[in-house]
């Protein structure tokens, strides 16, 4: 479904703050498969799913989306296809529409009908029944601004939002960061729950060794813009949060003190 073939990028290309952020990134992920991505800060994480959503534009290599050729494709050219939830919990919804707007924009999301699609009682209850699956008592707040909600009910929303759209794939970027331990176990639920309904291939990064090895069916690190480990199956779920604490220091890079207490 995904393909990175020789992937590099450079920010500040030819300025003295060059950065290689990624290189040589070869990577193939196929429908249906959950990948969690770990490394240290300044891993090429980010910038992995930059070049996949589309933001980042990649120095040299192909991006390939279902066969297709992505690489010189803008973000929005992607948007039907690709669905990124950021660890901003405010970034993903507008905050001055209603949360059944938010819903209804992200149902219309890539199609080409830019117009706000009316919300008819039928779609209504529809959402309804969405929201209620939550928890969170907000199937009773549709026509509130989005404003209103606190962070945690804005991110599970924009998970929602995220699966209404349909996409091939999911870019998860460090989405369960920002939110409190029963907000978080409910956004991954959703997540996973959305994963399986679509049959997508999914990319999540995150600095939980916990949710690395426990979430999704394979496992990379990043160090130095490189994915320089690739695990899954039996090999995966054997590995401990320590012991994964131990590989990324065992490749030069510190992990972060939020690596050590996310465990
Ligand atoms: N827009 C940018 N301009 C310049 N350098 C950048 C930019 N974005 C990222 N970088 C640099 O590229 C490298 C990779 O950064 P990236 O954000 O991809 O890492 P990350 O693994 O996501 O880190 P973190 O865990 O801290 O979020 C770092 O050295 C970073 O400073």
């Amino acid at each position: 479904m995904l393909r990175l073939d020789g992937v590099r990028l450079v920010h500040n290309a030819g300025t003295p703050t060059e950065v290689v952020a990624l290189d040589h990134v070869d990577l193939e992920i196929p429908a249906g498969q959950f990948v969690t991505v770990v490394g240290s800060n300044g891993a090429g994480k980010s910038s992995l799913v930059g070049v996949v959503a589309g933001t980042h534009r990649p120095s040299r290599g192909r991006v390939l989306l279902d066969g297709r050729d992505v690489t010189r494709l803008p973000d929005h050219a992607r948007a039907a296809a690709v669905a990124r939830v950021f660890d901003d919990p405010l970034a993903g919804t507008a905050p001055g529409l209603s949360l059944a707007d938010n819903l209804a924009l992200a149902g219309a999301r890539g199609r080409r009908r830019r117009l706000l699609p009316a919300v008819t009682r039928g779609r209504q209850a529809g959402m309804r029944a969405d929201l209620a699956m939550l928890g969170l008592g907000l199937e009773h707040r549709l026509a509130d601004p989005v404003a209103l909600l606190s962070a945690g009910q804005r991110q599970s929303v924009t998970m929602l939002m995220a699966g209404l759209r349909r996409p091939r794939l999911l870019l998860l970027d460090e989405h369960l960061a920002a939110l409190d331990p029963r907000t978080r176990d409910r956004v991954l639920d959703l997540t996973l729950r959305t994963h399986e309904r679509l049959g997508c291939a999914s990319l999540m990064i995150t600095h939980s060794m916990r949710h690395a090895i426990e979430v999704g069916d394979r496992l990379l690190v990043m160090a130095r813009g490189r994915v320089v480990y690739d695990v899954a199956g039996p090999e995966k779920a054997a590995l401990t949060p320590a012991g994964l604490v131990d590989i990324i220091a065992g490749l030069g890079d510190a992990p972060s003190d939020r690596q050590l207490l996310a465990g």
